[in-house]
């Protein structure tokens, strides 16, 4: 059986277990479960730790999992970044108290608590700052009134976080995070994986596109589908009366309205929006 470790907790976790269950694969039913066999599928989940997920898949010990791009870099293991998945998005961040610095180079031999240190140590490293880190497990963002830090490095979703303990963001993010697809990264993908990555890939397009169904007038087409060129091209069919023709295009779904807008001044009529259920392409 192929095995996939998905986070247990967390963020992460709920969406991830989303995705496997939206492409067809048997989820645990209880929060409590530490393992689920999909034997239909031939797929083994395991639910473990977020941070620990890249750990496991770099030591081959599971065949795939997700976690997020920060704790992947965190982690240092033998594991690569597969498919980025669109949720969990978040950038990381050095914040600090109003007016105690504006730069990276504000840093400089200063003490910075963070949950991520090999993240932030390889990056203070390579721009050159010499500063302290301080490991902490978590509320990262109280240290510095607790007075173990000077400044924080932490995941910045919306910056409400940060902005209640009264730190300011500075700098240029250290990363854009969100949730990545990863395997190992000395290793061939088994053809089971092949099949599980085509899956996600179909779920990930059903959330992102939308098929676009609407009659235009033969003689106006060519105007028609350069407003929805499709994924490879749109299907054309004559309607009944010779004059119109039908058109279906996947389009993308944050579009779908600016490009109704524009096929209804094209001439099109009956502008139809479905949602896509799954797909392969
Ligand atoms: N508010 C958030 N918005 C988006 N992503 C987040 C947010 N908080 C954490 N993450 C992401 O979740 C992952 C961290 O998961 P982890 O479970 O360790 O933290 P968590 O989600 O805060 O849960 P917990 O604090 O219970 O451990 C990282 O990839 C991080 O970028
Ligand atoms: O920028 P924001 O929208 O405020 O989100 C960022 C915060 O969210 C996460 O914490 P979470 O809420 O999971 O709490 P915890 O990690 O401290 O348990 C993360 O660790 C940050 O602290
Ligand atoms: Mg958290």
């Amino acid at each position: 059986m192929l095995r996939i470790a998905l986070p247990n907790k967390g963020s992460l976790s709920e969406p991830a277990i989303r995705l496997f269950s939206e492409a067809g694969y048997r989820q645990r039913r209880d929060t409590k479960e530490l393992l689920c066999r999909d034997h239909d599928n031939g797929v083994e989940f395991f639910y473990l730790r977020p941070r620990d997920i890249a750990v496991y898949v770099g030591e081959g010990t599971v065949d795939a999992g997700i976690t997020g791009r920060d704790l992947l870099l965190d982690s240092g293991a033998a594991a690569s970044e597969h498919r980025s998945l669109g949720f969990a998005r978040s950038t990381f961040r050095f914040a600090a108290p109003a007016g105690t610095a504006s730069s990276l180079a504000d840093i400089d031999g200063k003490r910075v608590a963070t949950s991520y240190d090999v993240l932030v140590g390889n990056y203070l490293t390579s721009h050159g700052i010499n500063a302290s880190v301080v490991h902490l497990d978590g509320a990262v963002e109280t240290s510095v009134d607790l007075g173990v830090a000077d400044v924080v490095a932490d995941v910045v979703e919306t910056g409400s976080t940060l902005r209640a303990a009264g730190l300011d963001i500075f700098g240029d993010p250290i990363l854009t995070s969100e949730a990545v697809l990863i395997t190992p990264a000395e290793r061939a993908h088994h053809d089971e994986f092949e099949v599980v990555d085509r899956r996600i890939k179909g779920v990930l397009l059903a959330r992102q596109y939308a098929l676009m169904d609407y009659d235009v007038p033969a003689d106006r087409l060519d105007e028609a589908v350069k407003v929805t060129p499709g994924l490879e091209s749109p299907t054309v069919s004559p309607l009944h009366d010779g004059t119109w023709l039908a058109v279906r295009a996947m389009v993308p779904r944050r579009d779908t309205n600016r490009v109704m807008d524009k096929l209804y001044e094209t001439g099109a009529k009956a502008i139809l929006v479905t949602s896509i259920e799954a797909c392969r392409l």
